[in-house]
């Protein structure tokens, strides 16, 4: 295991550079300002501070406390970063590049979309690469430390850290001695500027600025290409659009941000001698793609039957994009830092003229948004709900439309890919890592012969015998599902965020289990509803040794559902003449879930009856699996075999790390 060393670095009082979700600190400027001029709660403040320093004073003085005292004493003007004990080390050689000739790129951003694809990128063709990324929460951290593990395993050492932490900045160029700074860490999106601008400025223009400081400041100051954007060109209507044309129209603060940023290189230019290429990027697509973006997210909500909005112009003007698949623009950043000259200055002082430009990094192809609308429907083979709607004036712009002659010009710049190609391969990545992976990564199943779980080609068998059966190894079929097994897929290609149970007289522990671990994997929670203390204390046993957090409640099924919120599936241990009513106290049809029902008469070896409410039709099955999207509201699931004994299955399933 890594040691983390806890570095204390003097930061900007407010934030973390693109701090997401952040929002603004009530000790803003403003309230401060408001403070000294009101006395009284100037003498509560000065009493707290008091009160805050006597009880440091008489504080036990162990480590625990005198570590909390350090960040408490540092909470408003500084952020704690933590850095492996061996950052250093780690950093210089991963900085170090294969040949003499090789560059050293500090990537900031990493973890990010481009980021990732661009230093794997370098990292491949032999460069050294160091990563530096915040990890914000704009969008899931958790598709941010899955990139960073694919850049971690391409050889590439990602600092978690920020680009307006001036010290680590400094430490780090003292370090290495970086050739190239490849700058993507930015606050993005478009939309989200109107509800949190702040976090625009402070990544954008004061993050940019701090990182060019550190840039001037090294004694061999590295030459550096920054990711602007196609925004930048605003209201301009002159199409396509040029370098040359007009940028003093932004359309939204993003806009006005990175055009900023131009003018703040253009001075580092120019004062002290940085080698700097602005990139300006049209709407970068592909996998690993960023949630916050319409391709994106449409195709998350056309999989899951939810309406799209599509936005028009006045009288009905379509609004086109030049998309812009990512392996092109890779291919275009790798360019402008092969073309980069070296930078003049040294130390901060200027030598000499130094080279500054701006490319476009387009397709040079605008695709109307309804026209991405239909090759996602014919991709993922789903129709959509689509809503076309005026677009409402929150930055947007009607059209971009890249001219690249100086790009192709200048950096042998030639984007080849079409949207329905790069919208194909972004498919295939969305489906493996949100579907696919999970509906086969982990599979539970079991009867009275055994368990087992099937995860990826593997298979592990647990029990004396092997009852089971996989037909497909898409895993869509199986012979004799348990319960356990058949919840588990489901929750797997449902990606659902909330699992409820109701384990009523006495469920199967082993099913309880198998949906824990189902939740768990999908990143969703797991109740199980227990109809006595006794039972309680069963599961708990059984459950506890998984690490698993599951929250039991003693109720009837009904009314323990009725506090319960946010239900996107459903298990019942019911009588049949129940399934209406607790259909309605867990208002599953609003939210387009599954409700699977068994019930005692299930475990008689019989196959069982299930009704589609779609169709209405009643159909015999022994066993189920639902894929996502087909519409299901009930299925009424019966296993063949009955169950294994809890204990069994239950050991087994908690016994190894398969499921971690
Ligand atoms: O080139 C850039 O510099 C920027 O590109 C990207 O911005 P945009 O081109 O606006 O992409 P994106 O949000 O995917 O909207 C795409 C289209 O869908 C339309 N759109 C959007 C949302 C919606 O609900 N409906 C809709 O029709 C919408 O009207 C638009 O026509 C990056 O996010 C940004 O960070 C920056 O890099």
């Amino acid at each position: 295991m890594t040691q983390l060393k806890p570095i204390l670095s003097h930061l900007d009082p407010i934030i973390p550079s693109t701090p997401g979700k952040f929002k603004p600190d009530k000790f803003s400027a403003y309230s401060f300002h408001r403070l000294r001029f009101h006395p009284r709660l100037a003498l509560w403040s000065f009493l707290s501070v008091i009160f805050i320093l006597l009880f440091f004073c008489f504080s036990p003085p162990d480590g625990a406390a005198a570590a909390k005292r350090r960040s408490l004493q540092t909470t408003s003007y500084t952020i704690r970063v933590h850095l492996d004990s061996n950052w250093e080390v780690k950093a210089r050689n991963s900085a170090r590049p294969r040949s003499k000739t090789g560059f050293s790129v500090l990537v900031t951003g990493a973890a990010g979309f481009v980021g990732t694809h661009v230093s794997i990128a370098l990292k491949r063709r032999g460069d050294g690469v160091v990563g530096l990324d915040n990890f914000n929460n704009y969008y899931d951290t958790g598709l941010k430390k899955a990139r960073k593990a694919l850049v971690d395993r391409a050889g590439v050492y990602v600092i978690e850290g920020d680009i307006n932490d001036a010290v680590l900045l400094r430490n780090l160029f003292e370090t290495v001695h970086f050739t190239h700074v490849m700058h993507l860490a930015a606050q993005a999106g478009v939309r989200y500027a109107m509800q949190n601008p702040n976090s625009y400025i402070h990544s954008n223009v004061n993050g940019f600025v701090s990182l060019l400081e550190a840039c001037k400041n090294a004694t061999l100051q590295p030459s550096i290409v920054w990711a602007s954007s196609s925004s930048v060109y605003g209201l301009n209507s002159k199409v396509p659009f040029s370098e040359k044309d007009r940028t003093d129209q932004p359309a939204s603060l993003y806009a006005a941000t990175k055009k900023a940023g131009e003018e703040i290189a253009h001075t580092y230019n120019h004062i002290y001698g940085l080698s700097i290429t602005g990139l300006r990027f049209f709407t970068v697509y592909g996998p690993w793609g960023r949630p916050d973006m319409a391709y994106f997210f449409f195709t998350k909500d056309i999989l899951k039957g939810k309406e799209i909005k599509i936005f028009e112009g006045a009288d009905h003007a379509t609004v086109a994009r030049d998309f812009t698949y990512v392996d092109d623009v890779v291919k275009g950043c790798l360019a402008a830092l092969d073309t980069a000259k070296k930078s003049t200055g040294n130390g901060g002082k200027k030598k000499g003229a130094a080279q500054f430009r701006i490319y476009n990094l387009g397709n040079t192809s605008p695709v109307p948004v309804l026209k991405l609308v239909a090759i996602l429907e014919k991709l993922l083979k789903v129709k959509a709900k689509k809503k076309v709607l005026p677009m409402p004036r929150n930055g947007d712009v009607l059209f971009t439309h890249a001219n690249i002659s100086l790009a192709r010009k200048e950096l042998g710049y030639k984007p080849t890919t079409d949207l329905e190609t790069g919208l194909k391969k972004f498919v295939k990545w969305y489906i493996r890592y949100y579907v696919s992976k999970k509906k086969s990564a982990w599979l539970i199943g079991g009867n009275e012969s055994g368990g087992w779980m099937r995860n990826g080609e593997n298979e592990k068998r647990y029990g004396p015998r092997h009852g089971v059966q996989i037909i497909s190894p898409s895993c869509e079929t199986f012979s004799e599902s348990s319960v356990a097994e058949l919840v588990s897929a489901m929750a797997a290609g449902w990606n659902a965020t909330l699992i409820v149970e109701t384990w009523c007289q006495g469920g199967d522990i082993a099913t309880s289990i198998g949906l824990a671990v189902a939740s768990h994997h999908t990143g969703g929670r797991h109740i199980c509803i227990v109809p006595d203390e006794e039972s309680r204390s069963d599961y708990n046993n059984a459950i506890t040794k998984s690490g698993l957090l599951v929250q039991v409640i003693v109720g009837g099924s009904i009314e323990a559902m009725e506090g319960l919120d946010g239900i996107d599936f459903l298990v019942v241990d019911c009588k049949q003449d129940e399934y209406e009513r607790i259909l309605r106290v867990a208002k599953l049809g609003q939210r387009g879930a599954v409700l699977v029902c068994k019930n005692a008469s299930s475990r008689d070896g019989l196959g069982f009856g299930w009704r589609s409410l779609v169709d209405g039709k009643s159909r015999i099955v022994r066993s189920v699996f639902l894929p996502v999207g087909k519409g299901l509201d009930i299925a009424h699931v019966g296993a063949k075999t009955g169950h294994v004994k809890g204990d069994n299955l239950g050991k087994n399933l908690l016994s190894g790390n398969e499921f971690s």
